[in-house]
């Protein structure tokens, strides 16, 4: 596939508070040759990492709930079951999901496997995610989990039966999307026979 064909690109920066939102103009070349001018906003968070813990002897996840401001405004007024994610925040996919883990769910883990990478909301958000899965037990369970309550973290901990897991899916209880792709990759897999 070639690359796009881009020119001009200029920048204007609308918000710059916790994260950064900037407005770009720039052309396009449209696939017809046609040199078209454009303008986007574009929200930068940085990149992300998330991760599944799976038990396949007990048939079971470890998950998190937590509120989440944007999605209660837009209509979940239920706290959001999710798979344990955080920003790089300079760190290594790899590292920063391992540390990320264990602040969310108290689980220390040694290996994890990386699965793929994807971009959640690529007509506005830059964020690429990292997305790992890792086996876990009790024996590595260190502390509670939780997160960080000084930046407004208040993380239960979750062990679903991965069949419930699945079932809240089609259910509409679990509507986050890299927790339904890290299920659904799970059982395409066949990893929790
Ligand atoms: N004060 C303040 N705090 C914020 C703001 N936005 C986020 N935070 C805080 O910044 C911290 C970020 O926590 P992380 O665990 O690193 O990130 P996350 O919010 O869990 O993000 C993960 O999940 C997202 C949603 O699926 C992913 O988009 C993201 O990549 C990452 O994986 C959280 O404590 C969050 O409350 C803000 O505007 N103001
Ligand atoms: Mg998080």
């Amino acid at each position: 596939m070639k690359r796009a064909e881009i020119r001009n690109i200029s920048a204007e920066t609308l918000s710059d508070n916790w994260y950064l939102l900037k407005k770009y103009s720039f052309e396009l070349k449209r696939r017809d040759g046609e040199w078209q001018q454009q303008s986007r906003e574009v929200y930068d968070r940085g990149n992300g990492a998330t991760i599944l813990l799976y038990n396949r002897a007990q048939k079971t996840v470890i998950l998190t709930r937590q509120f989440r401001f944007p999605v209660y405004i837009n209509g979940h007024e239920q706290p959001l079951i999710e798979a344990a994610a955080g920003l790089l925040d300079e760190m290594s996919p790899e590292q920063r999901i391992k540390a990320e883990a264990e602040e969310e769910t108290g689980y220390r883990l040694t290996q994890v496997e990386k699965v793929f990478e994807a971009y959640m909301s690529p007509g506005s958000v830059t964020e690429k995610l990292h997305f790992f899965i890792a086996q876990y037990d009790a024996s590595q369970q260190v502390h509670d989990g939780g997160g960080l309550k000084a930046e407004g973290e208040d993380i239960e901990v979750l062990e679903l039966g991965f069949a419930d897991a699945l079932k809240a899916i089609t259910d509409g209880v679990i509507v986050d999307g890299k927790t339904i792709m890290l299920l659904q990759y799970l059982a395409l897999k066949g990893l929790m026979q």
